[in-house]
């Protein structure tokens, strides 16, 4: 059996007071995409910055490759090989593909003085590896980010990850705001990158494209793991139901403290409590 890329173990994080993920237990394998589901607020953008470095936990353990790893920064993930992809690709608008393709890694030519970027090679690297991604119609590495599709931006963003030794994609809403043909195309993407051996975390609220490429799938309702189960073991409605059932959880929740509130800290009684799930 694979053994996990990334293993977390009762991965806690608050900020003050706040408990914002609690007892967050997961593992995804090389060449597996784990989905990551949950409604607005869930705390998946939370859990996404304890895995990239931006978040230290504030107790549980998180093993990269069988080794506890401490992230202090983002460069100390990205240096464990795990790169994230933000909705938009994270790209310059205004540089050229190859330009972006290399931000801060930048190829050089000539030497001494006369030391310049090499926009040549950088250029045909980047088309190389977007076509390697299925992006056949992208052939001037300088053209401009601007003029890129959603779909492509987000292929020049995966291809500079993979490029540079990325083994976990965490791709954060890479769909959200595209059109359905880029959006199948960023799918094809997500199961190329997987089929290469990458461990993927896909986060997403569609649960069709979830459904379509996870191989995996964490469902987050308030900061705590509800459900984690693999491909096949549940149906879309189910699926979609429990995330739904977090929505109508949390009001409830925000129904009883207001009714405490307003009862001077009394909880509600039997039959108050009673009409407000049946009222869900
Ligand atoms: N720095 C912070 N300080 C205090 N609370 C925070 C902080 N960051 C996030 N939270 C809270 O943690 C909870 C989870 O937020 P998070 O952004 O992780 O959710 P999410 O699932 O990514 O939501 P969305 O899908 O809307 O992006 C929210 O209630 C949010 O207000």
């Amino acid at each position: 059996m694979t053994a996990p890329f990334l293993k977390l173990t009762d991965v806690c994080k608050s900020f003050g007071s706040t408990q914002v993920l609690k007892d967050i237990s997961l593992e995804v394998k090389p060449g597996e995409v784990l989905c990551l589901l949950g409604d607005n607020g869930a705390g998946k953008s939370t859990l996404i910055k304890v895995l990239s470095g931006f978040h230290e936990p504030t107790s549980g353990t998180m093993e990269v490759e069988g080794e506890p790893v401490k992230f202090k920064s983002p460069r100390d993930a990205s240096d464990r090989g795990i790169a994230t992809v933000h909705q938009f690709g994270g790209t310059f608008p205004l540089m050229s593909i190859g330009r972006s393709f290399f931000v801060g890694a930048e190829p050089k030519k000539g030497w001494g003085p006369f030391k310049r970027f090499d926009n040549k090679f950088a250029g045909e690297i980047a088309v190389r590896e977007m076509r390697s991604l299925g992006i056949t119609r992208i052939t001037d590495g300088n053209r401009l980010v601007g003029g890129l599709s959603g779909g492509e931006r987000q292929a020049l963003a995966i291809g500079r990850a993979v490029h540079f030794g990325a083994k976990l994609l965490i791709l954060d809403e890479p769909t959200a705001a595209l059109g359905v043909k880029e959006a199948t195309h960023v799918l094809r993407i997500i199961m190329q990158a997987r089929q290469q051996g990458l461990a993927v975390i896909l986060v997403t609220h569609n649960v069709t494209h979830a459904m379509k490429v996870g191989d995996h799938f964490a469902v987050l309702i308030h900061g705590a793991l509800a459900a984690d189960f693999r491909k096949g073991e549940r149906t879309r409605e189910e699926i979609t139901d429990l995330m739904a059932g977090g929505e109508a959880m949390a009001e409830l929740e925000a129904e009883i403290a207001a009714y405490e509130t307003a009862h001077e800290g009394h909880a509600p009684e039997a039959g108050d409590l009673e009409r407000m799930l049946n009222e869900k």
